[in-house]
């Protein structure tokens, strides 16, 4: 990968510290969680395996793959108290804010007192996070209060059987499951830099993680996603998308689910979700919506060199499964999860607070006028 200049603003290219979680950028497709390529973990395992990965340091064997996965289904509920906070909250809120709400209230009611239960408070969240949102959803968009139970295996079929009221397909389920991989886990991105900061003044997972989610809710990070899907379903047709395109440039405006901070060629999610988008289209038996995502790819490559990131088909990939485009970021909160809650745990293991210093631009030392003369 072709390594870019980079001055000092948003602290571009500067190294902020050591993990041994990820690499963005660097060796194999250029995305790797401790050590395994992304293709790999997203043709081989399954999110319940890399989030066990990214908690343990090492895979699990089957009895401890099955250990986890019981563990995990017994922690899907949630406490009245929680579910009635939710019910109070207003349909129009920012689904976001929803999950912001739930991490910190769930926090409120189960805390982590002691460093000992990170671990417990992570796989909580984890577990609970997908009835979070879904009960809200329903509860509020539909009328309707869900059971947060279901007997789905892994969390992916949980959270669109929750969703949808019925049990997904096959290829739904492992198109999710994919997806809560590849979205799993990405060095020090903004949000996960939120938690270690967050992590470094000693304070506890729930605080960590609701500070990361508030960081991935911009439209430059996690939001990205459901404004591709806005701008994708404003386009009338491929060439449409080109011409509409060509005007977004034209005036400056970004265009959500292209570029990065890191990669400079290509971001190897893309095409996993990409191919499986183009999976979903077939079945879904109108590839309107795919084709001008593609259009749309062409496009940013040919006039700007820009490619896009693992935001861009997932808008599709996600719309073909039925899910609303609200909901978009907040399945990547229930992916990410894995990965902001591993940096606490890094962090915590060698901690020193994170302080950096400032270049200071501002007024020439001077003396305070008593108020009557200002
Ligand atoms: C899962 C994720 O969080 S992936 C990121 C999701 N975010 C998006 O898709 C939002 C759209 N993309 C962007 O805003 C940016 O590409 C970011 C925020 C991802 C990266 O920002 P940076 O590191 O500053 O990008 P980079 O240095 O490559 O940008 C250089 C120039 O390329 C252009 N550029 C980069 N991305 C885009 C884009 N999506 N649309 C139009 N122009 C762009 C801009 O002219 C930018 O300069 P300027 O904004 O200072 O005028
Ligand atoms: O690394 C970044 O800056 C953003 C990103 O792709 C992610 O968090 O997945």
């Amino acid at each position: 990968m072709v390594d870019k200049k980079l001055a000092g603003a948003g602290l571009r290219g500067q190294s902020a510290g050591e993990t041994a979680l990820c690499t963005v950028g660097k060796s194999g497709s250029g995305l790797t969680y401790r050590g395994y390529d992304i293709s790999d973990l997203a043709d081989n395992t399954s999110f319940e395996e890399v989030a066990y990965l990214l908690f343990n340091g090492e895979l699990p064997n089957k009895a401890q793959l099955e250990t986890y996965k019981t563990e995990l289904f017994a922690l899907r509920d949630l406490p009245q108290a929680l579910k009635a906070v939710l019910q109070a909250i207003p349909a129009d809120t920012h689904p976001m804010d929803v999950m912001r709400t739930g991490c910190s209230f769930l926090g409120n009611l189960e805390p982590e007192v002691d460093f000992n239960q990170q671990k417990k408070a992570a796989n909580r969240l984890l577990a609970a996070f997908p009835a979070i949102m879904c009960y809200w959803y329903k509860f509020s968009h539909d009328h309707v209060e869900i059971d947060c139970i279901t007997d789905e295996e892994s969390l992916a079929g949980h959270f669109l059987h929750l969703l949808n009221g019925k049990a997904p397909s096959q290829l739904h389920r492992r198109v999710m499951d994919v997806s809560l991989i590849l979205y799993a886990e990405h060095e020090f991105n903004a949000s996960t830099f939120t938690a270690r900061v967050c992590a470094s003044t000693l304070s506890d997972m729930f605080s960590c993680i609701t500070g990361a989610i508030g960081t991935l809710r911009g439209p430059l990070h996690g939001g990205a996603n459901e404004a591709a899907m806005d701008m994708i379903q404003s386009f009338a047709s491929p060439a449409d998308a080109k011409i509409q395109m060509a005007g977004m440039l034209e005036r400056k405006e970004k265009i959500m689910g292209f570029g990065h901070a890191i990669y400079r060629t290509s971001d190897p999610r893309n095409v996993i979700i990409k191919s499986w988008s183009e999976k979903l289209a077939q079945e879904f038996g109108d590839a309107s919506l795919y084709d001008i995502s593609v259009a749309c790819e062409e496009f940013m490559w040919d006039s700007k060199k820009l490619f896009c990131n693992a935001d861009f088909f997932h808008a599709s990939a996600y719309h073909f499964m039925g899910v609303p485009t609200k909901l978009f970021t907040p399945i990547f909160v229930c992916s990410r999860l894995t990965g902001w809650a591993s940096h606490v745990m890094e962090q915590r293991s060698n901690n020193r607070i994170i302080r950096p210093s400032a270049d200071y631009i501002g007024a020439e030392p001077r003396k305070v006028l008593p108020i009557s003369e200002r």
